[in-house]
């Protein structure tokens, strides 16, 4: 693993516009063994709930992906979690950001799934400080991830999921959707956490 996994252009981008697109960050191999993981576990997939802990609620208008939280049950996920925590001693090295930790899940989109507008954090209700969105295969069509600029309706950038990009937002500024698939759409949606204290509550697990 090298020390320098996001290049000096990429951790400009994220300095100055607060996101950026990193194509081939995570190796073909390791793209190949995180596929694979989620066809051995293709079956547990689960139905997205929204919200937080107990709030947790199931509303299909808002999202239908399926997903499956990383419980480290093969080394693909070992791996990428490694990688990830590489980055989060690179992010927090260059802009004391003070990260935590890291928590992520598989999400799996069919056709016709999607998840509407939305923020991944909202100010003081969440730890959540970086979102990462790591596509895991390449759909000819649909499943486009739309990034709004900061505060407006108006589209920052419209990304292709292509294998083995790394998309990196800060959680809290910036709306984004998933336009509807028309071929199935995997991905590794995670992010890097602040330790906070919630509503007396912890560091909340998600
Ligand atoms: O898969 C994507 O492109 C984004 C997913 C997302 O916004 C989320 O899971 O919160
Ligand atoms: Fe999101």
């Amino acid at each position: 693993m090298t020390a320098q996994l996001i290049s000096n252009t990429y951790l400009n981008a994220i300095e100055h516009t607060g996101y950026a697109i990193v194509e081939n960050a995570i190796d073909e191999q390791l793209i190949n063994d995180l596929i694979a993981d989620c066809y051995r576990i293709n079956p547990h997939f689960h139905v997205a709930g929204i919200g937080r802990l107990n709030d947790q609620q199931i509303d299909k208008t808002v999202r239908k992906d399926k997903t499956f939280w990383f419980d480290s049950s093969s080394q693909a996920q070992i791996t990428y979690l490694a990688t990830m925590e590489a980055i989060k001693t690179q992010l927090n090295r260059e802009f004391f950001l003070g990260l935590f930790d890291y928590e992520c899940h598989y999400a799996k989109y069919q056709q016709g799934d999607f998840y509407k507008k939305h923020y991944d954090a909202f100010k003081g209700r969440s730890n959540r400080i970086f979102t990462t969105v790591c596509y895991l295969n390449s759909p000819a069509s649909g499943g486009e991830l739309v990034i709004y600029k900061p505060k407006s309706k108006d589209i920052e950038v419209v990304i292709k999921p292509k294998a083995g990009t790394l998309v990196m937002f800060e959680s809290e500024r910036f709306m984004h959707e998933v336009l509807p698939a028309d071929d199935v759409r995997y991905s590794i949606a995670g992010w890097f956490r602040k330790n906070a204290s919630i509503s007396g509550i912890i560091d909340p697990p998600r």
